[in-house]
């Protein structure tokens, strides 16, 4: 579980994460949405490590974890996805998962010379594991393919999979829908939901596909300006004026927000239409 308590970030005179409070479940997938400039991948980059909260708290199973740098935080199973290197493009896909288990024997020099039975045993079980991993996310056919031959899908699955080789337990994923088509995203989708029902793990999404939140989280927490704005169910969230308002700047709350377009989103603050009859399906899970 994290525990946010009153983490507040300011860049100059603009506060962009201000006094937020929630708290992401262990074992569930919480949902964070809001406008552009919300302050959502502030948050992230506090909680990952990347950046120390001017003020507040951040508690990681029961533990203040605040200001701990992102390398002890991935030592605790806490992982933001793109803190493990992005993809290295000339290395094939299984390599890529081969090198991310931190502390490998093999990396040892005088390992690698007086204790090569162990080296050798330790590189069994990582590309046993490597082969449980691609299989999981339905990448085994393309295990020796460069990584930067994956389409834009394949490389978050492949991102998914780094996560895998050190049994995170908490991973906070960055739009892992963005850029991604249906089928894959499908993919992406229904390995989340495995990871998590079938192993335990404990997700936080910054997604502006409001279809994948809906399908996948519960609570979803909605930050606007820098603040938690309101949180729950995404049934809550469709029939919360105020999140309408703060994603369409007022204009359009009337039309209900089953009616928001992924448009909408996109535009933040500033995308109040005037098309009072406009559907989106995506908003309908
Ligand atoms: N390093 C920085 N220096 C100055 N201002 C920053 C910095 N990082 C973010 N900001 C500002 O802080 C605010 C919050 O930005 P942030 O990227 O956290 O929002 P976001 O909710 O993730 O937006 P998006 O959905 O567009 O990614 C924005 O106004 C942004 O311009």
């Amino acid at each position: 579980m994290i525990q946010i308590e009153g983490v507040s970030k300011a860049f100059g005179g603009l506060r962009a994460v201000d006094s937020v409070h929630f708290t992401v479940a262990t074992g569930g997938i919480t949902g964070l949405i809001g406008p552009n400039g919300a302050g959502k991948t502030t948050l992230f980059s506090i909680l990952a490590g990347f950046l120390h909260p001017d003020e507040g708290r951040v508690i990681l199973d029961g533990e203040d974890v605040t200001g701990l740098p992102p390398h002890k935080l991935f030592h605790r199973g806490l992982v933001r996805t793109f803190q493990i290197p992005k993809e290295f493009s000339r290395m094939t896909v299984r390599d890529n998962l081969m090198i991310v288990p931190p502390g490998q024997s093999g990396e040892v020099l005088a390992n690698a010379w007086f204790r090569w039975g162990a080296v050798r045993r330790e590189d069994t079980r990582v590309r046993a594991k490597v082969d449980e991993v691609l299989e999981f996310l339905n990448l085994t056919h393309v295990a020796d393919e460069l990584a930067g031959n994956l389409s834009g899908g394949q490389k978050k699955l492949l991102e998914l999979g780094r996560t895998m080789m050190i049994d995170a337990k908490v991973v906070l994923l960055d739009e892992p829908g963005a850029g991604v088509n249906r089928t894959l995203l499908n993919n992406i989708r229904d390995a989340i939901r495995r990871l998590n029902q079938d192993r335990g793990y404990t997700f936080c999404l910054i997604e502006h596909d409001m279809d994948l939140i809906a399908q996948l989280c519960d609570p979803v927490v909605v930050m606007a300006q820098g603040q938690v704005l309101t949180q729950g169910s995404m049934d809550e969230i469709r029939a919360n004026t105020e999140v309408q308002d703060a994603y369409l700047g007022g204009g359009v709350s009337g039309r209900g927000v089953s009616a928001m377009t992924d448009d909408d989103i996109g535009k933040g603050g500033n995308g109040a239409t005037d098309g009072a009859d406009e559907t989106d399906e995506e908003w309908r899970p």
